[in-house]
């Protein structure tokens, strides 16, 4: 505590600017030492209880041991260990992910909780600046619980009052490096509760060998990939529209071919039309014969492709008029996927500009009014500035792949998606590491999520054509 005295000599100084008139000099409260010893018992007895509250198989583990130890002497607490460590081989041979979730993963959380997050919370709040320390205090935010699975720890937080999400949004990088992990990414638990999501190895590093076509025909969501938890990576491509963009080399081959590679039996059943756009000529090619008669490279072919979209989208909509407010695909009615590989080429370096707006007039009508009608829209990009693609926006859900700045994965992602850790430009430029790897962010969730989409290689490809080319033809 300190006392101000104004115009008192600079004599016994705690603080003060030089050559001010204000001075201060502490005003000492000699605490008697029964009250320090009263609030140190109480303290210690509050953090007893919090301990046992919050981590009780983590004390009665070795409060059992040394109880077993000082009634019944070493020898037995020998036994009983060996008895335990048989029990839990056998367990985890048996039954792995069981023991791991009733018991590794707790396990593991609780010595990182000790040894990484309890030990470095303190410095790395203050030095981020989530926390304060004042007047000899500090004020943290609370750090609630850390749980962990096969390659992540989940870390529950309690925001500070008064902080925001931003905040900590803006603070991954320290958070992430504090702790020792390479990334860190922030979902909202729920009000004032945040958790931190730090990886601990990255289950997505590995090449991911184009998935078996599917058994039965279906409009989707379609199976492409794997998630970074290791849940399957399904997209969802009727009724909606999809956007990835990536730097070249990223790996957007991928995600169109895993697409249309889940979609072929239902193409072969007619309920599904790919309708293909290959202004580079380099990628769709390779599998023409499956689209048949709906595949355009040269720009007036891809103009007259999409206005013939656009035409089939406007005598549904008159046919459904007053009838059924959304599609149901059928032979007569199936979905129609419009694939565009570089929508740029079409869009801004298209030197025709009759054409540059007929296209980009038709891809607007597309993704504004197609999706009720059955017509979804799958378009690869590798520049998503503003000028390139106009449309960007008209895309309720997106995909970045890697991308050369940070700045880019905003705009494909939408406001705040790197901030929330979507890291597209992190992503490693070698093939065999970052290639197919992205963040996807959905129109209905606004944590992007990290995957990695299946290689369907140039065999792959020359094996769907062979056995389902043809089927998509005459219509
Ligand atoms: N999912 C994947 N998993 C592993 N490697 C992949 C994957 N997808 C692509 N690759 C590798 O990366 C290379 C580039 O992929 P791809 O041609 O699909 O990229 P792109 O983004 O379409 O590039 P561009 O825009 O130049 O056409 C491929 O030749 C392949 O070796």
């Amino acid at each position: 505590m300190f006392k101000k005295l104004p115009g008192d000599e600079a004599r016994n100084l705690v603080t003060t600017t030089p050559d001010t008139a204000i001075v201060f000099r502490p005003a000492v409260m000699k605490t008697p030492a029964v009250v320090t010893l009263v609030i140190w018992l109480w303290r210690l007895t509050l953090g007893t209880i919090r301990i046992l509250w919050r981590h009780p198989i983590a004390v009665a583990i070795p409060a059992t041991l040394t109880a077993v130890q000082r009634f019944y002497g070493w020898g037995v607490l020998l036994i009983l260990l060996d008895i335990a460590a048989t029990a839990l081989a056998f367990w985890t041979f048996l039954d792995r992910p069981s023991f791991l979730r009733l018991v590794g993963w707790r396990l593991l959380a609780f010595a990182r909780w000790l040894w990484i997050y309890r030990r470095h919370w303190q410095p790395v709040m203050i030095v981020s600046g989530l926390g304060r320390h004042l007047r000899g205090r500090d004020y943290l935010p609370r750090l609630v619980r850390v749980s962990c699975d096969g390659w992540a720890d989940r870390v529950h937080v309690r925001m500070l009052g008064g902080q925001t999400v931003k905040d900590w949004t803006d603070r991954i990088d320290h958070l992430a490096h504090g702790f020792g992990s390479r990334s860190c990414r922030i979902t909202i638990a729920k009000a004032g509760r945040l958790v931190l999501t730090f990886p601990r190895r990255d289950p997505l590093a590995a090449l991911i060998p184009a998935l078996p076509v599917p058994a039965v025909a279906s409009v989707g969501p379609v199976e492409i990939g794997r998630q970074e938890d290791g849940r399957p990576l399904l997209l969802k491509v009727h009724g909606t529209h999809v956007l990835v963009a990536g730097a070249t080399g990223a790996g957007k081959g991928s995600f169109i071919w895993s697409t249309i590679r889940g979609l072929l039996p239902a193409m072969k059943a007619g309920l599904v039309e790919i309708w293909a756009l290959d202004p580079k000529r380099m990628e769709l090619s390779f599998g023409r014969a499956l689209f048949g008669p709906r595949y355009a490279a040269d720009p007036a072919g891809c103009a007259d492709l999409l206005e013939a979209a656009v035409t089939r989208m406007q005598e549904r909509a008159d046919r459904f008029a007053g009838h059924q407010r959304s599609h149901t695909p059928t032979p007569d009615d199936p979905f129609v996927l419009v694939v565009v590989d570089e929508v740029a080429f079409l869009t801004a370096y298209q030197s025709d500009k009759a054409l540059r707006q007929r296209i980009t007039a038709a891809l607007a009508t597309l993704t504004t009014q197609g999706r009720a009608v059955g017509i979804g829209v799958l378009a690869a990009l590798q520049d998503p500035r503003k000028d390139v693609i106009t449309i960007r926006n008209l895309f309720p859900d997106k995909i970045a792949l890697r991308l050369d700045e940070s700045e880019q994965v905003d705009m494909v992602l939408g406001d705040g998606a790197r901030d929330r850790g979507a890291l597209a430009d992190h992503i490693s430029p070698i093939p065999a590491l970052g290639a197919g790897v992205g963040y996807v962010r959905l129109e209905t969730s606004p944590d992007p999520v990290r995957v990695r989409a299946a290689y369907v290689s140039d065999t792959d490809i020359k094996d769907m054509v062979a056995q389902f080319a043809g089927g998509g033809e005459g219509r």
